[in-house]
């Protein structure tokens, strides 16, 4: 393997990596890797007669012993060779200790002496032994004469890392609204909020950040100060610690192993920790060994309110990040998006510093090895149109363009699932089984079958599962630099055509404004397609102005040759209300003319108003469709 860039055998069977790429979050999964297992055969019995009471009597005397067999320990994680550091020599118990001592320190509270007294798992599990307690003392005091609260005197138990199967336990025995659905997936609820609240998110400004970020109007950066940050720390961190138990998650971010990122995810609720668990890359046993300390930590309280006493909060929702301390503080919300989407902002301050673009995208990927990138602001179609039985999918929403190429941010996706079918989304309905939460749906009582075209608890409703449960994933999820860019604008007006073709500066103006549509449910407040200008289709998220991100996008598609196209997955033949949304096959089509190139050779004629480019036939696609101005019934006024 080259030491160096990005290394492709260029056998077209999609195994694209970035040189030393060691993640293997789930790599072992993937589509066809490592072939299929070979079959065990046993001897059969020499006498040809199976008895049922041959085999060993139960090793138990009583019914508790028998229990006691039940749950092995699992086989310690593989150890690292010998020479290779400190753990490989350290004992399990002296690294569970480190371990505690590291969670205690994130969990500090800054007012008082200590962290809070950990303990390793679950409460309700009375144990014998002596709890082995893991606390830290700092020295940053803000009143020297106070030494001990009450809430240093209790202990805080820690369910660090655990599976999807015990998460699961949790969540259907402590929090209400969760139950298992009849395909094995996670029905949950995320309480009062079902969709993003950006107006509550706050960045806080510094010396730092005042220069470095984009402020003032058309900004999603809400100012916050330091103090008042740190009001809302303590508030989260004081409401975790006096819980019996709270969830730690320590994950990656980021698939190129140059750029990956550590962050630690402390939640209340098992929800939040499997959602993560699926959205973010999952570390091998060896990788959580050597995690060390993390680069970014959430304190995700969101079942307690902010208080609005408190300087800029203007309801009892509050998303706080302060990218000097490497944290996020939610209060008021528990949907599980600001965690993934919180996150993603953090990409956007952090990867453009090292020259890296970060993409609002869905990204997949061919057999001979074409990658292309699907911008769109949330539920135009990102997740929908990456997934793709004939393509490897890269990832669904979050990606970076670096000199290497393309490498998904996350470990998993998030689907939107209303009205769902089988028919239009097989890859994603499939998906939707064990270990994936599914957020908000509606489900019948007693067969537990979701009905996904019931909006009664929100039209956002959504899936989340670990990208290996599509079954041809690209793992690890990183690619060569993207041949297609295409825009997805949801055009709630029905006059942008289906497809077109951009110049390189026709991309870029249409990047920077952004037109498309917030659709319903996907920020508090929206309940039907709302045309808006949202630049660079993620403005939500992007922390540094727009023309960063575009002047970055046209440099690297000059470089890399990649070619421009906006489709429309909104409405057409009127505006929304009258016309219709595109249909998701004919939407399919297009983009297949896309990926196979036959679009690029088409014919075209040009749009007197924007000079869009628009294709005369595209296969699978009726011609009438193509031009906007042909579905119109009333075309006066065009
Ligand atoms: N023509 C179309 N193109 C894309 N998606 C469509 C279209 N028509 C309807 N849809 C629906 O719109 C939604 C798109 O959501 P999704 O792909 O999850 O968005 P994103 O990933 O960008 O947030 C899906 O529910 C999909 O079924
Ligand atoms: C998760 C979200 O977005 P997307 O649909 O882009 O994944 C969101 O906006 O909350
Ligand atoms: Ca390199
Ligand atoms: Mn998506």
């Amino acid at each position: 393997m080259a030491s160096n860039g990005p290394t492709s055998n260029g056998n077209g069977n999609g195994e694209f990596s970035f040189a030393g790429n060691g993640t293997a979050a789930g790599a072992e999964t993937g589509a066809g890797r490592n072939g299929l297992a070979k079959i065990q055969t046993h001897k059969k019995p020499t006498n040809g007669i199976c008895h049922d009471d041959s085999s060993a009597p139960v090793k138990a005397n009583t019914i508790d012993e028998l229990h006691s067999l039940q749950k092995k320990k699992s086989a310690p994680t593989t150890p690292v060779d010998g020479a290779q550091g400190a753990f490989a020599i350290m004992s399990e118990e002296e690294r569970h200790k480190q371990q505690l001592q590291s969670i205690s320190a994130s969990l500090a509270s800054l007012t008082r002496e200590t962290g809070p007294k950990l303990v390793k798992g679950d409460p309700s599990k009375k144990t014998s032994e002596t709890p082995k307690v893991s606390h830290v003392s700092h020295h940053h005091v803000l009143a020297p004469t106070l030494s001990i609260s009450d809430s240093a005197l209790k202990f805080t138990h820690i369910l660090y890392n655990l599976s999807p199967a015990e998460l699961y336990e949790q969540a259907i025995k402590y929090e209400h609204g969760s139950f298992l659905t009849s395909s094995g997936a996670l029905a949950t609820l995320s309480g009062a909020k079902t969709g993003r609240s950006p107006r509550d998110k706050r960045v806080v400004r510094d010396e730092t950040t005042e220069d470095e970020l984009w402020w003032g109007k058309g900004s999603p950066n809400i100012e916050m100060d330091e103090h008042t940050f740190l009001v809302n720390r303590e508030r989260a961190v004081d409401y975790l610690n006096n819980l019996d138990k709270v969830f730690v998650n320590d994950q990656f971010l980021n698939w190129d192993p140059e750029h990956r990122i550590k962050v630690r995810i402390v939640s209340a609720r098992a929800y939040h920790s499997l959602f993560m668990h699926n959205m973010c890359i999952r570390p091998t046993p060896e990788e959580l060994e050597n995690f060390g300390t993390p680069d970014f930590t959430i304190y995700n309280a969101g079942r307690f309110p902010c208080n609005r006493y408190t300087h800029y909060m203007t309801s009892s929702t509050s998303i706080d990040l302060n990218l000097a301390r490497r944290e996020m503080v939610i209060l008021g919300t528990q949907y599980a998006g600001e965690m993934k989407k919180g996150l993603f902002s953090v990409m956007h301050y952090l990867m453009p510093k090292r020259q890296i673009l970060s993409l609002h995208s869905g990204c997949n990927m061919g057999k001979d090895g074409d990658v292309a990138l699907f911008f769109g602001l949330s539920g135009t179609g990102k997740t929908t149109l990456s997934t793709d039985h004939n393509r490897y999918l890269i990832g669904d929403d979050e990606h970076c363009w670096s000199d290497n190429g393309v490498s998904n941010i996350e470990g998993g996706c998030y689907a939107k699932c209303i009205d769902l079918s089988r028919e239009k989304e097989p890859d994603i309905w499939n998906a939707i089984k064990f270990g994936t939460v599914l957020e908000n749906v509606v489900f019948d009582e007693h067969n537990r079958e979701v009905d996904f075209t019931d909006k009664s608890v929100t039209e956002n409703t959504r899936a989340a599962y670990p990208i290996e449960y599509i079954p041809n994933a690209k793992i690890p999820c990183v690619g060569p630099h993207p041949k297609n860019v295409i825009l997805l604008a949801c055009d709630a007006f029905g006059v942008l055509p289906p497809v077109s073709k951009l110049t390189l500066a026709q991309t870029m103006y249409h990047f920077i404004s952004g037109y498309t549509a917030l659709v319903a449910g996907t920020e508090e407040g929206i309940k039907e397609p709302q045309a808006t200008f949202s630049a660079c289709f993620g403005a939500a998220f992007i922390m540094l102005h727009p023309t960063k991100y575009a002047a970055m996008l046209a440099e690297k598609m000059q470089k890399h040759g990649a070619t421009g196209w906006l489709v429309n997955t909104g409405w057409s033949g009127g505006s929304y209300g009258s016309g219709n949304r595109i249909k998701l096959p004919y939407t399919r089509k297009i983009i297949d003319a896309i990926h196979s190139g036959s679009l690029l050779d088409a014919n075209y004629t040009k749009t007197e108003v924007f000079g869009l480019e628009i294709p005369t036939e595209v296969e699978g696609v009726p011609s009438e469709i193509l031009q906007p101005k042909n579905t119109w019934s009333d075309k006066k006024g065009l």
